[in-house]
């Protein structure tokens, strides 16, 4: 059996707008994240902890910003595409774990909704999906409520 270990950091800065897509999940805020795609920093920095895990490169050198095909996508599309390339290499996912760092919104009354959400994208066990929040004690670019950062692990691992 072989383990690939990867991990993932993103950052997307609030523009205008009423909601942000956080790990799969439509959360009702006072502003959105702004991006190329519909911004999902915690499924990008998911996305990246596999492709990471892999040595595969990082998300931006699969689904390059400049690349009009991605304007507007939905992540989802994103992180469907590095665990098939993780499937086709015959690794599965361990594991995962995804911590977004943010004042605002509460992560807490939507953290199953999203390890749900991230599980079924991922067609695996939710129980192997962590999805968890901090804030930065207002301190810094998080903490004064400019964008929200998300770093996640992912662990893989052969059937074999
Ligand atoms: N956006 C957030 C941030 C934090 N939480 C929850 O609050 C706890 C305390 O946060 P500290 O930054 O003061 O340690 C944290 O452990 C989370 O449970 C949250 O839900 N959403
Ligand atoms: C996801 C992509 C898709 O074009 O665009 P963004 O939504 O700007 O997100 P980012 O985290 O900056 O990663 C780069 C791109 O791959």
């Amino acid at each position: 059996m072989e383990f690939r270990l990867g991990n993932g950091y993103d950052v997307h800065r609030f523009g205008e707008g009423d909601h942000v897509w956080l790990c799969g999940v439509k959360v009702p805020h006072g502003r959105s994240l702004q991006g190329h795609s519909d911004a999902d920093v915690g499924m990008h920095a998911l996305t990246d902890a596999i492709y990471g895990a892999l040595a595969e490169g990082d998300i931006g050198q699969h689904f390059p910003p400049t690349d009009p095909q991605w304007k507007g996508a939905e992540s989802h599309i994103f992180l469907r595409h590095a665990i098939k390339l993780a499937r086709d290499k015959g690794y599965e996912m361990m594991n995962c774990d995804v911590t977004l760092v943010c004042e605002r919104p509460k992560v807490g009354p939507h953290a199953q909704a999203m390890r749900r959400a991230l599980a079924e994208i991922m067609d695996i066990a939710m129980d192997k999906v962590s999805v968890k929040a901090t804030t930065s004690e207002r301190l810094g670019f998080t903490g004064r409520e400019e964008g929200i950062a998300a770093l996640a692990t992912a662990a893989l691992m052969t059937q074999r």
